[in-house]
């Protein structure tokens, strides 16, 4: 499908469900309105309800850019904003590279600048730019060791254009997700709250890594989250620069090179929606 033209909340919004190795999606094409957003954090909530909205981990929408091809912005199911989102990077980016008839785009997100191609096989790559591996960049609440910070496992802090806190276990299966991740997503050492990797070496450049996602939960797979925890790994000498990344919802592929950390993975288009004006009246 092209853009999606005379997009109003007076005649309704058409929307895409999409989704990345099951990290799930809503995406509005707000394309032609000049760069103007029409999500609030009010339809974002409203929408990612799985029973009474659509559901999903992210929001995405894509805005008019005077720089790139585009601009995305993040929201969570929580109706918070996010300033990476790598999944749905890749997602949006198929899309508007099919509309272009492009096999290479550029995008800008609230961290800068990003770049994203289509492969001969289908899979979507990014370029997620460079880690933040500076307590400040992160944010961490004061100045720590960010590679050992100071919580119960040592885990590992690093920024993808959002906060991530990687601890690396004996077995990832035997994590108890559900305590743990909001337990660490609402520590006070992160002060804009965190997403929370925990990951164990299953093979020679090889990891298992479940998520919890700050905003959104338990998810099936996180592409900011696989490269952070990718650097991390490096960074703490248990594998190289380029890594494969067992989630839930299936294998990403990372490679930290000169220019930033390329992830690697599926795309599905799933179906097309429409949101009524009067609910999107009750919602706005
Ligand atoms: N699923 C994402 C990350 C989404 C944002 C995150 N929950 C946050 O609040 O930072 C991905 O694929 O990167």
């Amino acid at each position: 499908m092209g853009q999606m033209t005379d997009q109003t909340p007076e005649t309704g919004l058409r929307f895409m469900k999409m989704h990345g190795a099951g990290n799930d999606f809503v995406v509005i094409d707000s394309r032609g309105r000049g760069g103007a957003a029409m999500v609030t954090p009010a339809l974002a909530r409203a929408l990612g309800d799985r029973n009474r909205g659509v559901g999903f981990d992210q929001l995405a929408e894509i805005r008019d850019s005077d720089q790139a091809d585009f601009v995305l912005d993040f929201w969570n199911n929580d109706g918070s904003r996010a300033g990476a989102c790598g999944n749905a990077t890749r997602c949006v980016s198929d899309y508007v590279m099919a509309g272009a008839g492009k096999k290479a785009i550029s995008l800008v997100t609230q961290r800068g600048g990003l770049a994203a191609v289509r492969l001969p096989d289908g899979r979507v790559s990014v370029n997620m730019g460079h880690p933040q591996t500076d307590w400040a960049e992160v944010p961490l609440a004061g100045a720590v060791d960010t590679l050992h910070l100071p919580l119960p496992g040592g885990p590992v802090a690093v920024g993808m254009g959002n906060p991530h806190c990687v601890f690396f276990v004996e077995d990832a299966e035997d994590v108890n997700l559900p305590q743990l991740g909001p337990r660490y997503e609402h520590d006070p050492l992160f002060p804009e709250r965190t997403n929370v990797e925990f990951a164990s070496l299953i093979g020679p450049d090889r990891l298992r890594m479940r998520v919890w996602e700050r905003g959104a939960g338990i998810t099936l797979a996180c592409g900011s989250g696989a490269c952070a925890t990718a650097v991390a790994a490096h960074l703490r000498g248990l594998t190289g620069r380029k890594v494969a990344l067992e989630l839930d919802g299936g294998v990403l592929e990372v490679d930290w090179r000169e220019d930033g950390v390329w992830m690697t993975g599926p795309v599905a288009h799933v179906f097309d929606g429409w949101l009524s004006p009067d609910y999107l009246a009750q919602n706005a």
